[in-house]
């Protein structure tokens, strides 16, 4: 299968500080991919550097098999909306949807008149006396209208009330189905990503932690509790991912692909949310802690 996003040995510096550093990835085309992880992990870089709005530090990175924004065919196939939403101030709503069919060779005008509509945005309004939430809305119909081959989104739904989000995010999944779109987007709602992501990728202190298909990763991921026992003492092929200790007891949470045995721990499954909380939970510190509060 075609890959959407490849990055090998991707890197962004700025000044001294990398904002992304190491990441290598390689997600297949047809998903839905979820990115996640702290304020200022390195989400917007990174959906920068694929939309061509940033250029690497070091490393490469190639979107549906072409270098970022290299040329008008590769822009066309690409779709991105900011995190700020940004739109033309002075211009209306349907001013927006003329430039779109303009620039756009593959402009689905039917599509952004009648979801214009169905938001009830007047078409005669102009851009800067929208709400934020009117904004972001407008934003994504010019990104879904564009027919794009990947359509990358920065936080889409962070200013939408719940019914709009929830309606966002169904006719993202529609148009998924319908018009073999491949969408990444970032997001810090769990249960949102928990609905429509088949792919995820868990980004924290500027490096990947984990990327994968999300139904693989919950079940290669397991949270054991029981009598306390350091680190150490776990299967070579138990990978900690973060644990807890109380006096007698431990938790942690292993990456494994092998079934857990061990009639000493309770075994029980992850959510998504539990997922991503876990590699956010400072992954090589959560090991050196978990180690030294056992060795006490
Ligand atoms: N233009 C810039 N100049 C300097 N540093 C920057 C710039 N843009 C981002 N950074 C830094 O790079 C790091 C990653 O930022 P980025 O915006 O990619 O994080 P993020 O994961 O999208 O965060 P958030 O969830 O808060 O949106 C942060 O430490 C940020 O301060």
């Amino acid at each position: 299968m075609t890959s959407v996003l490849q990055a090998h040995e991707l890197g962004k510096r700025y000044g001294k500080r990398w904002a992304l550093r190491e990441c290598t990835i390689d997600i297949p085309a047809g998903h839905v991919v979820g990115l996640v992880g702290p304020n200022g992990a390195g989400k917007t870089t990174l959906l920068k550097l694929a939309a061509g709005q940033l250029e690497p530090t070091s490393g490469g990175i190639t979107v549906l098999g072409g270098r970022p924004a290299a040329g008008p065919a590769q822009l066309a196939r690409v779709g991105f909306v900011a995190q700020d939403t940004p739109a033309y101030a002075g211009l209306t709503v349907a001013e927006h949807l003329r430039l779109g069919a303009r620039l756009n060779p593959r402009w689905d005008a039917a599509m952004a008149r009648e979801r214009i509509a169905r938001l009830g945005l007047a078409p005669n309004q102009r851009a800067g006396k929208l709400s934020g939430g009117q904004r972001a809305q407008l934003a994504l119909t010019l990104g879904l209208a564009k027919r794009p081959e990947l359509l990358i989104l920065d936080e889409p739904v962070a200013s939408l009330d719940p019914l709009a989000r929830r309606e966002f995010l169904q006719s993202l999944m529609e148009a998924t189905v319908e018009h073999e779109l491949s969408v990444v987007l970032s997001s810090h709602l769990i249960s949102d990503l928990e609905r429509i992501c088949d792919y995820l990728v868990v980004l924290v202190e500027s490096r990947v932690q984990i990327a994968g298909e999300t139904d693989r990763l919950l079940a290669t991921h397991h949270r054991l509790t029981g009598p306390r026992r350091a680190p150490d003492r776990l299967p070579a092929g138990q990978h900690v991912v973060c644990a807890r200790h109380t006096d007698r007891q431990s938790t942690y949470v292993v990456r494994t692909d092998a079934p857990v045995h061990d009639p000493a721990w309770t075994v029980t499954r992850l959510s998504l949310e539990d997922l991503v909380l876990a590699y956010m939970d400072k992954p090589a510190a959560a090991d050196r802690r978990a180690l030294l509060e056992v060795q006490r």
